[in-house]
């Protein structure tokens, strides 16, 4: 690779089948792309023999060039890239991280957990981000490699909290030790894979298991959790949790898939649908909320089924990507051993309910990171923008959209930080006690917040935020799918109910105005 191409050099290519550019230093030979050029012809002749930094970055993500490094013969001499990007790398972005990692002081975080952070991006940038946007685009089932790659990593484990399941795996990011490993590490876990910007992928790769694996941590048998755990986390086999039916989604209470007993006790036979399970149409392990008993909640059970005869799965076509999975599941006649009965018959309520706050806690997490790295497009486009002779930055309209953006998610995240602190402090069934009601009104205002941020980021990207490809590709992808997180794990208005009533139980009776 040449360093000593002078500009007068590049100056000389600069007719058709000849074309040389400068982007950020670098050198592309653009003679034998330039007719498959998705941007046209006469684009490139426009700035042939040029340098065409300004020019690619108002047009191009940085990625780009990354894909086409092919093209690259050299750089000019003297000069070095202005634009870097390097692989786990903490953006410098005004609020682009949450505070302490852009340099604040916080007393959540020690060296772990920076490591941690370091080494789960590292992996992400290395291992995931080169598929995401094809597997964004294209669905389809996500190789299994990529699942056992995360597993042995660690990173599948480190997405379902500190305990025992973290000793099945070989080791942990950054070789965190099981016992270090809190709360804090499993946060970071979460925003990690949302800053992906690849919705459907993130989802695809693990949303399943992260719902799915606990309820058998808890109340799996000792047969579960020695055959079935350790080959989930490793990422040889996937799982799923199927709740959700066409007729109850919140109101979980009316489920109606049953599981009736074979006359010898043996098994149970298995008939229902269940819908909008996420991760089902490639899973292996179906942990799945069955009646038992009677009406309510007294008579629900839950079961792990394995993908059997008779269990069918359908790839279902939501707004995002179906590289999360998203199936229609349809039991029919599924014969299912008693032993794979999880917790106690018509215990299934409390099994459900168990995980809820967690799974919610795992949203907010992943919700408020996707959110704020749409600050951080959103930021980096308002500078990079020319428009009417000046830069967007240079606009107050958008200036206080930008302002809203960060003030609402840097809220979030403050809150975010003292519940997960708080769980670091509490047993799990002090954490239902605790922070069911605070969770559940963080939950419902951080899918606010993403409403707004979408909202914003939309205004300020313009068509570029409604065009799948280029620019705006993670703006289009945010502001399509963040409603998700307001409607799974617990609705927007079932949250802020939940935070409400919770409140009322601590009410003071005598407190009056
Ligand atoms: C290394 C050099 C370049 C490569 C590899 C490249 C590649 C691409 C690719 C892959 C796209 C599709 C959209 C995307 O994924 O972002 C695109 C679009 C485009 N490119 Fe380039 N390009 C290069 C340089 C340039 C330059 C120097 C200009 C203009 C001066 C230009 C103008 C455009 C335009 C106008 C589009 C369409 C953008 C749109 O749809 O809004 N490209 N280019």
């Amino acid at each position: 690779m040449r360093t000593d191409i002078t500009l007068d050099e590049v100056a000389r290519h600069n007719k058709p089948d000849d074309i040389w550019i400068v982007v950020d230093s670098q050198v592309y030979d653009l003679s034998k792309f330039y007719e498959m050029h998705p941007g046209g012809v006469h684009v490139l002749l426009e700035v042939a023999g040029k340098d065409a930094t300004d020019e690619f970055y108002s047009l191009h993500r940085h990625a780009v060039l990354d894909k086409y490094k092919r093209l690259r013969i050299g750089s000019i001499a003297g000069q070095t890239p202005q634009v870097v990007q390097e692989d786990g790398a903490i953006s410098k972005v005004p609020y682009a991280e949450s505070s302490f990692w852009m340099g604040s002081k916080s007393p959540y975080y020690n060296e772990s957990h920076v490591a941690f952070r370091k080494a789960v991006r590292t992996f992400i940038d290395q291992e995931l981000r080169p598929h995401a946007q094809e597997y964004e685009d294209q669905g389809g089932k996500i190789d299994v490699a990529l699942f056992q790659k995360m597993g042995r990593f660690g990173l599948l484990a480190s997405r379902i909290g500190p305990g025992p399941h973290l000793k099945f795996v070989p080791s942990l990011p950054a070789g965190i030790k099981p016992e270090q490993f809190d709360y804090f590490h499993e946060q970071i876990a979460h925003e990690e894979m949302s800053r992906l910007g690849s919705p459907g992928f993130a989802d695809g790769l693990g949303a399943g298991f992260c719902i799915g694996l606990p309820p058998l941590l808890a109340f799996g048998t000792k047969d579960m959790i020695q055959n079935i755990v350790p080959s989930v986390l490793l990422g040889d086999k996937r799982i799923c949790l199927a709740i959700t039916e066409p007729y109850a989604g919140s109101d979980v209470a009316n489920i109606r898939a049953t599981a009736k007993k074979t006359p010898d006790g043996k098994f149970y036979i298995v008939n229902g649908v269940k819908k909008w399970i996420t991760n089902g149409h490639f899973s292996d392990y179906f942990v799945t909320a069955v009646r038992t008993g009677g009406a309510g909640t007294s008579g629900i059970s839950m079961l792990l089924i394995p993908r059997s005869e008779g269990l069918e799965t359908k790839q279902m076509k939501t707004s995002y990507s179906s590289a999360a999975g998203t199936a229609y599941v349809t039991y029919d006649n599924v014969k299912v051993p008693v032993e794979n009965l999880v917790g106690k018959e018509n215990a299934g309520f409390p099994v459900i309910m168990f995980n809820f706050n967690h799974e919610r806690w795992y949203i907010i997490s992943a919700m408020n990171y996707a959110s704020r790295s749409i600050v951080e497009e959103s930021f980096k486009w308002a500078v990079q923008r020319r428009v009417f002779g000046k830069s967007l930055i240079e606009q107050p309209v958008i200036r206080f959209k930008l302002a809203k953006m960060i003030a609402e998610v840097e809220s979030i995240s403050n809150w975010l930080e003292q519940v997960t602190y708080n769980m670091t402090k509490m047993t799990y069934k002090e954490q239902s006690m605790h922070l069911a009601g605070p969770i559940a009104l963080l939950k419902f205002q951080t899918t606010r917040v993403a409403h707004d941020v979408a909202d914003d980021a939309v205004q300020i990207l313009g068509g570029r935020a409604i065009t799948k490809t280029g620019l705006g590709s993670k703006v289009e992808a945010f502001q399509r799918t963040y409603k998700y997180g307001s409607i799974l794990g617990g609705s927007e208005e079932i949250m802020a109910d939940l935070g409400v009533r919770m409140a009322m139980k601590q009410f003071p009776k005598n407190a009056r105005l």
